[in-house]
């Protein structure tokens, strides 16, 4: 479904009035003695791109189904361009693509087009919109017959039908092959020129890495880190260091070294990471150590995504979304 505006409701607020575009105050939502969303604050600013990075049940779609007001909080506040979700989206501000949700059936993607157009206050022609999402080919094709990424081309378009100040998009590029990831990411470029702010769900690390330019990574419902890629990544140990010993390898020794983050042996290969990797590397040698085929490099958003979350993960102390079991039936 899309969040596209249905009223000219107005906030009276605009993407540059100082206001933030999304404020999460102590935000909690549960379900049952799952709690999906612990404790979330958070501010978005006009212009930003920012990816929300998590593991399986993290609560990235509870929260952006809270931004949407598809669900309230049990507690906290969720203001959008400080009004309530439902005033922001009736404005005309925001505009959603979601993981689920059906197409309209038996309707051809221009006539599906063309409805969100008519609905929303400040729309684009359909030409234009059905140009920029790169659907204009097959846009005479019923809904019901597209493949799962020309529907995800659709759910975009449905989202940018018209002039959103926010948009808010959950797992977009799932299903689209590689060609079409890129033309989509290219599109949300022009979005974002226009002044747009984008907050986008992802489990493509590399995506984040390339397309935002603030990465959100969510934890058991928690926020456990805020910044640029590359802060994320210093964050988690700034770099890997991987050499081959030879002979029985002493584990607790190296688990003493200066500055180790992480420590895994395979065999006769060593990685470690590490927040300093000079000094690691010069205690190595100190040691006694003849490390082989030495290499010092930085970590990947990936490593770095996991290295977060396996560490806020053993800390957390109470039940939460992760790990419970709990049954998602009930989810959209
Ligand atoms: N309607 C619901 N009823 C019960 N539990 C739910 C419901 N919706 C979500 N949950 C639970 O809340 C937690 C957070 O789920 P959520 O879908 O927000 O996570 P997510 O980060 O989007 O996960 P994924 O990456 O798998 O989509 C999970 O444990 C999930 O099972």
């Amino acid at each position: 479904m899309t969040a596209t505006a249905t009223t000219n409701g107005a906030t009276g607020r605009t993407a540059d009035s100082g206001v933030p575009v999304v404020a999460f105050t102590d935000v909690n939502k549960s379900y049952g003695a799952v709690h999906a969303v612990a404790g979330l604050s958070l501010e978005l600013h006009p212009g930003e791109t920012v990816a929300l990075l998590g593991p399986n049940g993290a609560g990235k779609s509870t929260a952006l189904d809270l931004l949407l007001g598809l669900k309230n909080a049990d507690r906290g506040s969720v203001r959008v361009f400080g009004a309530t979700p439902a005033q922001a989206i009736a404005a005309g501000q925001v505009g959603a693509m979601l993981q689920s949700g059906g197409l309209m059936e038996e309707v051809t993607v221009r006539e599906l087009v063309g409805l969100a157009c008519d609905l929303h206050p400040k729309a684009y022609p359909v030409d234009q919109v059905l140009a920029a999402a790169g659907i204009t080919d097959f846009a005479s094709r019923l809904v019901d017959k597209l493949s799962g990424g020309q529907e995800q081309r659709v759910r975009f378009a449905l989202a940018t039908a018209g002039a959103n100040d926010l948009i808010v998009l959950d797992e977009p590029t799932v299903g689209m092959d590689v060609g079409a990831r890129q033309a989509f990411w290219a599109t949300m470029r022009g979005q974002v020129d226009q002044g747009r702010t984008v907050l986008f769900a992802t489990h493509y690390l590399e995506e984040a890495d390339a397309v935002a330019d603030r990465v959100l990574v969510m934890n058991r419902g928690r926020l456990i880190a805020d910044g640029t890629a590359a802060e994320i990544k210093a964050r988690a140990g700034a770099r890997r260091i991987t050499f081959d010993l030879e002979g029985p390898i002493d584990e607790a020794a190296l688990r003493a070294l200066p500055h180790l983050v992480g420590l895994e042996v395979t065999g006769p290969t060593v990685r470690i990471r590490s927040d300093d990797a000079d000094a690691t590397t010069h205690a190595v040698y100190g040691l006694g150590l003849y490390p082989r085929n030495l290499e010092v490099a930085g970590l990947g958003l990936e490593q770095a995504f996991l290295a977060l979350t396996e560490g806020a993960g053993a800390s957390a102390g109470e039940q939460t979304a992760a790990g419970t079991g709990d049954d998602k039936a009930g989810k959209r």
